[in-house]
């Protein structure tokens, strides 16, 4: 289904990024991947190439700049001639502690784990449009359940939740045909998680990187609104009430007034 589709994989220099781009690269995709190291992400796209990319381009810098973030999508754009997925996955290394009151490190945390993601999402919308394509967003079972010494990354993923979902919704009420997917993964086994947790969570297995690429892949394809990696995971996100009160919250807004007054821009 992604061969010859135009696709940006950020955070793509190691981890499930990487093998994300893998992935689309066996199946004939054309790619640009972004992340902050250059030397890894050159090595990433020769290996793209060799396992069948219609193309491979890679664009190096921060996320913590708001303005490279737009640049990616414009660049990637002229690069590829289009755009048919965006698929949403770097996050700032993460550093498991108590919160010690420095809100310039939290703030930090969420240009790179969410202002970013937004700034990306706004410069691609158009082109996707164009496309009827799809946005995939990474986030975690951080940002659907409490757990401690992670209160940065945690509110990064909540916020994307609140989001997307939202977004999700107008895209539907507008007849808009751009799909959003949010991957809600558990313990997977990239090298930075695995380190960060050394010592620190015990007795839990992480799930392959290379199956989570496929499966996060899969649900973008399929247009699906929400994919959990393992499937174990999709317990703790089950919530019929949350699901009930949604229905009628939307049952109580006047839509027509809205869609008349307003246009998606
Ligand atoms: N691994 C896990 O257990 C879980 C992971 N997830 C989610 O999966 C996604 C991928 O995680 P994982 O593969 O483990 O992460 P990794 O730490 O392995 O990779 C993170 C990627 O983001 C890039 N990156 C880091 N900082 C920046 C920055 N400032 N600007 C641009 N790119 C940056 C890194 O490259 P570079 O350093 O070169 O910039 C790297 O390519 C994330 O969204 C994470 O929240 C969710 C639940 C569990
Ligand atoms: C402990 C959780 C798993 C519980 C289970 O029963 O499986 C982990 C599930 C997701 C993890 C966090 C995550 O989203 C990725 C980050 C990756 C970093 O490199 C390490 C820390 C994480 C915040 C990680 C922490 C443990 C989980 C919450």
């Amino acid at each position: 289904m992604l061969q010859g589709k135009r696709v940006i994989v950020t955070g793509a220099s190691t981890g499930i990024g990487e093998q994300i781009a893998y992935h689309l690269a066996r199946m004939g995709a054309h790619l640009v991947v972004t992340a902050r190291t250059e030397a890894k992400l050159k090595k990433v796209i020769s290996e793209c190439l060799k396992l069948g990319a219609a193309s491979a381009h890679f664009i190096p810098g921060t996320m913590e700049d708001l303005v490279f973030a737009e640049q990616v999508v414009t660049k990637a754009g002229k690069l590829m001639g289009g755009l048919d997925m965006l698929i949403l996955n770097h996050i700032a290394p993460v550093n498991l502690r108590f919160f010690n009151g420095d809100v310039a490190s939290i703030r930090k945390v969420m240009d790179i784990n969410f202002f970013s993601y937004i700034t990306m999402t706004s410069a691609a919308l158009p082109m996707l449009k164009v496309t009827n394509g799809s946005i995939v967003v990474v986030s975690s079972i951080a940002g659907k359940l409490i757990t401690p010494l992670i209160a940065d990354y945690s509110a990064a993923k909540f916020a994307l939740d609140g989001f997307y979902s939202s977004l999700q919704k107008e895209l539907q009420l507008m007849n808009v045909n751009i799909s959003i997917t949010l991957c809600i993964l558990g313990f997977i086994n990239t090298d930075s998680a695995v380190k960060s947790l050394s010592g620190i969570v015990e007795n839990i297995t992480p799930s392959p990187k290379e199956e989570c690429a496929v499966e996060i892949i899969k649900g973008g394809a399929l247009r699906q609104k929400v994919i959990a990696y393992p499937s174990s995971i999709y317990i703790s996100m089950w919530n019929p009430i949350r699901t009930i009160q949604e229905y009628f919250i939307l049952l109580t807004y006047n839509i027509d007034n809205i869609t008349r007054n307003q246009q998606f821009s």
